[in-house]
């Protein structure tokens, strides 16, 4: 279990800071099969996106120097994007597709990642940034290079979510498209509220996941297997006092809960039992060349041949049972 720390940064703290001691921990769970997610809330022009792109940068960087650094485990990335306006939900990576059915995960393009800060770029904030949610996600599998235990990896996905602007939620002034678009952003950010509020009461309630898309998609994270890192952001001009003090409200609430993130584990047997059954058909072929015709080396082939047979054997059984 963990337990969200508290951090107050000034003015003044660079992004790196507030990564180094409001994320960091978070973002690179990932890497041990542990899902996380860190998130910005607050209202228009307090920082948001200028954050949670310093966060982004520094969490892939450290994220590829860890895998850079660590031979001996094979890193699998793929990063995907998503926006959501209009409770209509937009891949960033392939905007053509049009809007996106939500299952209980959304049918995103996932690209393996190359060059993830260009691929990220690609998702990279447009005018609707105040209102509009936008969510990078970063998929990180691995398993041990050479080892029995390359039967099994960890896999977790590491969210970067800029909300819309969280005075929407009050924004009740305004007409025809603005409105619509209002009370859109409205469902999502009143339900994260409603969600976060029930979960920190600590009494068994209904949490309405499911009347936003955005708590939808961020369902595990916000009440489930995952760690997760919120960044507040206010103002500190005194025009501004009640969106602050709304957020500090949002921040007070989202603190009390608990999430119960485990580590992520995939067992591959099935691709081991394809890898062995290449080797026996290999290995069928030597026996039936020409080259293997002496009594010792059939004698050889044919015993490699039944153990890694009965290697598929155990593994298949072994799978059944799982
Ligand atoms: N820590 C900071 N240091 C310097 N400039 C900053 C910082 N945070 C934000 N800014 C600047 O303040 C302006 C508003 O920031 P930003 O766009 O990140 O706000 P936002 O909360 O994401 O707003 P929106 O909801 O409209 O997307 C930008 O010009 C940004 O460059």
């Amino acid at each position: 279990m963990y337990i969200f720390t508290d951090n107050v940064f000034a003015p003044t703290s660079s992004t790196k800071k507030v990564y180094e001691e409001g994320a960091k921990d978070v973002a690179l769970s990932s890497l041990s099969g542990i899902n996380a997610t860190i998130f910005a809330y607050g209202q228009t022009g307090s920082g948001k996106t200028f954050t949670m792109r310093g966060i982004t940068e520094n969490a892939i960087r450290d994220i590829y120097e860890y895998t850079k650094n660590t031979p001996e485990r094979d890193f699998t990335m793929k990063v995907s994007g998503l926006e959501i306006y209009n409770e209509t939900v937009i891949d960033l990576l392939n905007r053509d597709s049009g809007p996106l059915r939500i299952l209980d995960d959304p049918e995103l393009v996932e690209e393996v990642a190359k060059d993830v800060q260009r691929q990220v770029g690609r998702t990279s904030l447009n005018d609707k940034s105040s209102r509009s949610h936008q969510i990078i996600r970063l998929t990180i599998q691995s398993s041990l290079r050479e080892s029995p235990g390359h039967m099994k990896s960890f896999i977790a996905s590491l969210n970067l979510v800029d909300l819309a602007g969280s005075e929407r939620i009050s924004q009740a002034n305004t007409s025809g498209a603005r409105l619509k678009e209002g009370s859109h952003i409205n469902r999502s950010l009143l339900t994260l509220a409603t969600v976060i509020r029930n979960l920190s009461s600590g009494r068994p309630c209904h949490i309405p996941y499911r009347d936003s898309k955005l708590t939808r998609i961020l369902q595990s994270s916000l009440g489930g297997n995952a760690r997760t890192a919120i960044i507040c952001t206010i103002s500190p001009a005194l025009s501004q006092v009640e969106q602050t003090r709304n957020t500090l409200i949002f921040a007070t609430s989202a603190k009390e809960v608990i999430n119960n993130a485990q580590v992520n584990m995939v067992h591959s047997e099935k691709k081991l039992v394809r890898q062995l059954q290449m080797q026996v058909a290999r290995l069928e072929e030597e026996l039936q060349s020409p080259e293997s015709s002496s009594t010792s080396c059939l004698r050889t082939l044919l015993s490699e041949k039944e153990f890694k047979v009965l290697q598929v054997i155990t593994l298949q059984s072994y799978s059944s049972q799982q």
